[in-house]
C-alpha cells in the first residue's frame, strides 16, 4: 500500500459524534455528569442526606440566633426563653433528636425503599414540628412543606408517591392547625405574636395556602423530574444503542491518541489483532504496522486533527493473533475540541479478501490460467515498454510467434486432459529456454509468444531459436504416452521491423505462416515479401470449400521406379488446385491451410476416390499391379471414420487394397505412436501398403518402427540432394537403406534428379526411387504415357497374381 493508494472520496464523520464516543468508552475515566450519576438512587439519597444535614445546621443556627437576639441576659440561653413562649429547651431537645432521625437512616440505608419513605415521612413531621414550635399558623417555615416535596420527587421515580408525600404534608399542617385551634396542643407563641389566636378563617386560607402551593410544587415536581428522568433514559438508551453498535460492529472500530496508544478497540478489532493488552510492544497502532504505513498513519492523523477531510485510505496492519497482514480501507475522525490528548477515532474495514480477489482478478486478467504464463493482454502491455525501452536505449528486441505442429491432432487423440499437460510442459520448457527477462506468453491454443529483449543481431536470435527447437524436439512423456511436438515459428525484431505493437505481432505471425509453409518444424525471420504471401493465403483459404465443391482440384501422379527392374511400380498421386484466379496452385500453398480450417478431411477423401478411381481404371487398362501412392495428413489419420472411409472407397472403386499406399509424414507418426500403431495395423489389415513418409527427419527410433505395420521408408529429399557431394547426408540415406532391409522393409529415395544420385542409390542397394530424373509429377493421361514407356511388361509379370481382379 502506497499513499498513493488514498482516496478522498467521503466525508468524515462527525466530530461531535466522536465526542460523545470518546466519554462513552471510557466510563471510569471520565467525569460523569450530575445528572447522570443522580439516576443512581444511592447517589440521590446521599446528595439528599447532605442537603438536609446542611438545613438543620441551618435551622440549628436560626434557633440560636433567636436565642441570642431575644434572651443576651439569661447565662444558658437554651434553658430560659419561656418568657416569650418559645421553648428552645424543647426545641432543643428536638433538634437533638431529629438531627439522628432524619438523617442518619438515609445515610446508612441509601437503597433501602422503606427507609427513605420513612425518612421523608420524619421530615414531614419534623417539618409539622417545626412549624408548630415556631408559631404555628404564623410560622415562617411553612415552605419547608414545598422542600420535602421537592425532595419527594427527586427521590422517589412514581408520580403518585410524590403527590401521596404532598398530601400527607397539607394533611399534617392542617391537622397542627385544627390541634392548635381545638388547644389539643398548646400553641408556641412568637415574640412578634399578638396575645389574641388567629382567627378559624386566617387559619384555613392559611392551610388552603399552604395546601395549594405545596400541591402545585408536587405536580410540577413530580412532572418535571419525570420528564428529566425520561429523557435521560432516552439518552442512556441511544448510548447503550451506540455503545452496542461499536461493539458488535463488523468493521474494526478503535480509538487512539495521536501518538497511536490505543485506548479502546471493539470486539472484532480485538478478534482481529487481539485484546489491548495482549498487544507486544505496548498498545500502539504504530506496532503494528510498517514503517510506510506508521508514515501513511501519522500523516492522517496530521490531517485530521487539523480538520482536514483525509476520507478513505488503505492501510496494512500485522496481525499477531492470525499471524498475517490485513488489508485495512480506514477512515478517521477526531473530536471537536483541539487538545493535546485529542482522541483518534478509526474505522476500518477489512479488505484483506478483496484485495487477495483483486489481486487474483488482476493475475487471471494478464495470465493463462493453464500455464500461468502471462496472456496477450500482459504480453502486450510487456511489448510496448519493451518497444519504449528499446527506442530509448537504442536496442534491439526481438518477437518470436510460434505455433505447435499438427497440437490439434494430440487433443483429439489423446484427449484434452493430455494437451493440457503437453502445453503446461511446453510452457516450461520455453521459459527455461529463455533468459529471466524475456517475455514468454501464451496467446491462445497451441501458440506462444517470446518477448526477447537486448538480443545482438539475427545470428544471435537464430542460435537461441535453434536452441529452442531442440529442446521442443525431445520427446515429452505424459500418461505413459511419449509424444514428439515440432514447432514453427516467426520472428520480427525492433528496430528492423519497426512498427506499432500490433503490426509486429501479425509479422511475426506472418512469419510462422511462411515456416509452416515451408514444411513445419522451422522458424522464419519477417521480411515484406510475406506480406504479399498473407494476402494470397487470404484468398486461398476463402475460396477452397467453394473450390472442392467446384471440382477445381486435380491430381498430378509422378511414379515410382524400382532400382532393380527399373520399372514403374507405382506412383504417388500429388493434388494440384487449378484455381480461377491463381492458376494452378501447388500443395504447399494449400494443404497447410486445409489442415487449420479441417476442409483436409474432405479434400483428402476426395484425393482418395479419384487415386483409387484412376488407378482402378488403370489397372482396368492394362496396368495391373500398379500400385498408387496418396498422402496421409495427420488431421486424416485421427479421424475417427478414416478406416471406414477408406473402406467404403476401396469398395466403391473396386481397386483392391493391395494397390493403395499411403504415405504419412514421420513426423505424423512419432507425434503419437501409440494412436498411430492402432490406426496403421487397421489399415494394413485392409491389405494397404504403409509408407513412412520424409523418413529421416523426425524421431523415429527402431523400437518405434518395430511396432508399425510399415512396409516402405521413404528417404527425405533434403538427404538425397547432396547425397554425392555431403559425406553426412550420404551417410544418413546409406544407414537408412540398411536400417530398412534389416528390418525387412522396402526403402525408396524421393527427389532423385541427377544421374549421380541415382547411382549412389543403386550402389547402396535402395529399393526404389522417385523424382525428376524419373518422371515429374504429371496429369494422370500424361502419366499414362510415361508409364507405358516404363516396363509395364514386366509390371505385369511382377503382379500376375492381381491379374484376374
Ligand atoms: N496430405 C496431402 N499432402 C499432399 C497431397 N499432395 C501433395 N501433398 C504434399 O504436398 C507436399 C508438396 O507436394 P508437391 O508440391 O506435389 O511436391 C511433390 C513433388 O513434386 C516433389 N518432388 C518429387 N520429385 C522431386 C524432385 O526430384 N525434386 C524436387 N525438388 N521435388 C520433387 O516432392 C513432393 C512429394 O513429396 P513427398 O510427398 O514427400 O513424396 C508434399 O509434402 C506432399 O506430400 C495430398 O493429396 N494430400
Amino acid at each position: 500500500m502506497t499513499p498513493e493508494s488514498l482516496q478522498t472520496n467521503s466525508s468524515p464523520p462527525d466530530a461531535a459524534w466522536f465526542d460523545s464516543l470518546s466519554q462513552l468508552i471510557q466510563p471510569d475515566a471520565r467525569n460523569r455528569s450530575i445528572g447522570e450519576r443522580l439516576v443512581e438512587q444511592c447517589v440521590r439519597v446521599s446528595l439528599m442526606v447532605k442537603l438536609r444535614w446542611a438545613m438543620l445546621a441551618a435551622l440549628f443556627c436560626y434557633v440560636l440566633l433567636a436565642e441570642l437576639l431575644f434572651a443576651p441576659d439569661i447565662d444558658l440561653p437554651i434553658f430560659h426563653l419561656e418568657q416569650w413562649s418559645f421553648s428552645l429547651k424543647a426545641a432543643a431537645i428536638f433538634f437533638v433528636i431529629a438531627f439522628p432521625l432524619t438523617s442518619l437512616p438515609c445515610s446508612v440505608w441509601k437503597n433501602c425503599r422503606l427507609v427513605i419513605y420513612l425518612q421523608v415521612l420524619v421530615d414531614l413531621l419534623f417539618v409539622t414540628a417545626a412549624i408548630h414550635w415556631s408559631g404555628g399558623v404564623v410560622s415562617w417555615l411553612w415552605p419547608a412543606y414545598l422542600l420535602i416535596s421537592l425532595e419527594s420527587a427527586f427521590l422517589f421515580e412514581k408520580k403518585r408517591e410524590v403527590w401521596g408525600i404532598g398530601m400527607i404534608g397539607a394533611a399534617l399542617y392542617g391537622v397542627l392547625l385544627v390541634a392548635e385551634q381545638l388547644d389539643f396542643i398548646a400553641t408556641v407563641r412568637m415574640p412578634f405574636m399578638e396575645e389574641e389566636s388567629p382567627s378559624i378563617l386566617f387559619e384555613l386560607l392559611m392551610w388552603l395556602w399552604v395546601a395549594g402551593v405545596n400541591a402545585a410544587v408536587s405536580f410540577f415536581g413530580a412532572f418535571l423530574m419525570d420528564k428529566i428522568r425520561s429523557d435521560h433514559q432516552k439518552v442512556k438508551q441511544s448510548e447503550e444503542a451506540l455503545t452496542g453498535f461499536i461493539t458488535t460492529a463488523h468493521d474494526l472500530i478503535f480509538c487512539c491518541r495521536q501518538d497511536g496508544t490505543l485506548l479502546y478497540l471493539n470486539q472484532i478489532g480485538q478478534d482481529m489483532i487481539g485484546p489491548l493488552e495482549a498487544l507486544s510492544g505496548g498498545a500502539s497502532l504504530f506496532n503494528l504496522t510498517d514503517e510506510e504505513g506508521r508514515g501513511v498513519l501519522i500523516r492522517q492523523f496530521g490531517k485530521v486533527i487539523r480538520q482536514v477531510d483525509v476520507g478513505h485510505f488503505e492501510m496494512r496492519l500485522n496481525s499477531p493473533v492470525a499471524g498475517r497482514t490485513l488489508d485495512l480501507e480506514v477512515s478517521l475522525s477526531t473530536s471537536c475540541n483541539e487538545t493535546p490528548d485529542q482522541m483518534i477515532w478509526g474505522v476500518c474495514h477489512d479488505i484483506t479478501e478483496r484485495n487477495l480477489a483483486q489481486r487474483e482478478l488482476i493475475k487471471l486478467a494478464h495470465h493463462d490460467v493453464l500455464t500461468g504464463l502471462p496472456n496477450r493482454i500482459l504480453l502486450h502491455d510487456r511489448l510496448q515498454q519493451a518497444r519504449a525501452l528499446a527506442h530509448r536505449m537504442h536496442s534491439r528486441f526481438a518477437l518470436l510467434f510460434l505455433d505447435m505442429d499438427r497440437f490439434k491432432i494430440i487433443n483429439d487423440t489423446l484427449g484434452h486432459a493430455v494437451g493440457d499437460d503437453l502445453l503446461r510442459m511446453i510452457a516450461q520448457r520455453l521459459k527455461g529456454c529463455f533468459r529471466e527477462t524475456d517475455t514468454v506468453a501464451r496467446i491462445g491454443g497451441d501458440e506462444f509468444v517470446v518477448l526477447m529483449l537486448n538480443v545482438a543481431d539475427r545470428a544471435d536470435i537464430s542460435s537461441l531459436c535453434d536452441n529452442l527447437l531442440i529442446e521442443l524436439g525431445q520427446p515429452f512423456v505424459i500418461r505413459n504416452h511419449e509424444l514428439f511436438v515440432t514447432t514453427s515459428g516467426g520472428v520480427c525484431t525492433y528496430p528492423d521491423d519497426e512498427d506499432d505493437v500490433e503490426t509486429m505481432m501479425q509479422k511475426a505471425d506472418v512469419a510462422m505462416y511462411h515456416a509452416k509453409a515451408l514444411g513445419r518444424n522451422n522458424i522464419q525471420f519477417y521480411n515484406d515479401s510475406m506480406d504479399q504471401n498473407a494476402s494470397r493465403r487470404f484468398t486461398i483459404a476463402n475460396s477452397m470449400r467453394r473450390g472442392l465443391d467446384r471440382g477445381e482440384f486435380r491430381l498430378y501422379y509422378q511414379p515410382k521406379l524400382d532400382v532393380t527392374s527399373d520399372c514403374i511400380v507405382a506412383t504417388e498421386a500429388l493434388v494440384r488446385w487449378q484455381h480461377p484466379e491463381l492458376g494452378l496452385l501447388a500443395p504447399t500453398e494449400f494443404i497447410q491451410l486445409a489442415e487449420e480450417s479441417g476442409l483436409i478431411v474432405d479434400l483428402g477423401e476426395w484425393v482418395l476416390r479419384e487415386a483409387c478411381r484412376q488407378n482402378m481404371a488403370w489397372h482396368q487398362d492394362g496396368m495391373q499391379g500398379l500400385r498408387v501412392a496418396v498422402n496421409l495428413s495427420g488431421y486424416q489419420l485421427q479421424h475417427s471414420r478414416l478406416v471406414e472411409t477408406v473402406r467404403a472407397i476401396l469398395e466403391e472403386t473396386g481397386l483392391p487394397g493391395e494397390l493403395l499406399e499411403f504415405e504419412i509424414t514421420e513426423s505424423v507418426i512419432m507425434q503419437n505412436p501409440d494412436y498411430a500403431v492402432e490406426v496403421l495395423n487397421e489399415i494394413s489389415s485392409l491389405g494397404i501398403h504403409i509408407s513412412i513418409d520424409d523418413f529421416g527427419t523426425g524421431y523415429s527410433s527402431l523400437s518405434h518402427l518395430k511396432r508399425f505395420s510399415v512396409n516402405t521408408l521413404k528417404i527425405d529429399k533434403s538427404f538425397v540432394r547432396d547425397v554425392e557431394s555431403n559425406s553426412t547426408d550420404a551417410a544418413i540415406a546409406s544407414a537408412i537403406i540398411a536400417m530398412g532391409s534389416s528390418l525387412n522393409l522396402k526403402v525408396i529415395a524421393e527427389g532423385v534428379e541427377t544421374k549421380q544420385q541415382m547411382d549412389f542409390l543403386r550402389e547402396n542397394n535402395c529399393d526404389q526411387v522417385q523424382g525428376f530424373l524419373i518422371s515429374r509429377p504429371l496429369p494422370a493421361d500424361q502419366a499414362l504415357k510415361v508409364l507405358r514407356q516404363k516396363c509395364i511388361g514386366e509390371l505385369v509379370q511382377g503382379h500376375a497374381a492381381l491379374k484376374e481382379i
